[in-house]
């Protein structure tokens, strides 16, 4: 039968503020959420956890295939958790020696094959948002919304030091941002699947807008198209 839930894309490079607002964004809505970015972050932090080069594209290939995660959704009070082989790493995964591990990952392509039907399988009545590069172009090309949020570079490490300051330590203005563009680099020119919106998609830029106002607009958008009833 076929999966007529509606699927809201959220596609954007690091920091511009897609993780944040699919998660409100689906709590809102009473959706699903997928944060893909997470199964190329926890394939990253497996393939560390076993020794698995990150360049072994047939050993993470397999590693990608049997990941044992378990999502366990928000609730009031509490975010969402994630499960890796028995053990929390909801924060760990966080870290930018994961996400940029996970970029390395994430430009094979019998890894993002590997993946793609696991991420298909949150689409799921009553509606999902999912956030990550390639949703609205790849993943769910069918979505009815897709949205392709940026931000400036500057802007962009600029949040990931305010979120990470007091955190974790020594982290620097001058080396997130050196990081972020390295990702936005490797994420744009690889040759599957690369971060770029969608014929489709409606191009926000959140240099200059609060996370409220990038929220409005997106309901604008979701309220014009009719597809949360
Ligand atoms: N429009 C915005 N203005 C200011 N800060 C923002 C905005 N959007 C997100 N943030 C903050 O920036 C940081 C990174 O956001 P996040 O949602 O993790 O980005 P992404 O998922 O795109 O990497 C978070 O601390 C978040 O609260
Ligand atoms: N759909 C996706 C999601 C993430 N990735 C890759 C590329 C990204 O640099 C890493 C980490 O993604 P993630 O969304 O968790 O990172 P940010 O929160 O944006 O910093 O994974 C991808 O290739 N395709």
């Amino acid at each position: 039968m076929k999966n007529i839930a509606p699927v809201i894309t959220i596609d954007g490079p690091s920091g511009s503020g897609k993780g944040t607002v699919a998660g409100i964004l689906a709590k809102r809505l009473g959706w699903n959420l997928l944060d893909s970015g997470a199964l190329y972050r926890l394939l990253a932090f497996a393939a560390h956890n076993h020794g698995v080069d990150l360049t072994n594209e047939e050993l993470l290939k397999k590693l990608a295939a049997h990941l044992d995660v378990q999502f366990i959704a928000a609730t009031e009070g509490q975010l969402q958790r994630i499960i890796l082989e028995g053990d929390e790493v909801s924060d760990v995964i966080r870290t930018e020696s994961v996400g940029s591990g996970a970029s390395q990952v994430a430009a094979l392509p019998a890894v993002r094959e590997a993946l793609l039907q696991r991420q298909r399988a949150f689409q799921e009545a009553p509606g999902l948002v999912a956030d990550g590069r390639d949703m609205g172009t790849v993943v769910f090309p069918d979505a009815p919304l897709k949205i392709f949020l940026t931000a400036s570079a500057e802007e962009r490490a600029r949040r990931r030091y305010l979120q990470l300051k007091g955190k974790v330590e020594g982290v620097s203005l001058s080396s997130l941002l050196d990081e972020i563009r390295a990702r936005d680099e490797r994420d744009t020119q690889r040759a599957v699947a690369p971060l770029k919106p969608a014929a489709d998609a409606i191009q926000l830029d959140s240099t200059e807008l609060s996370i409220d106002q990038v929220l409005e607009r997106i309901m604008s958008e979701i309220a014009i198209r009719d597809i949360a009833g």
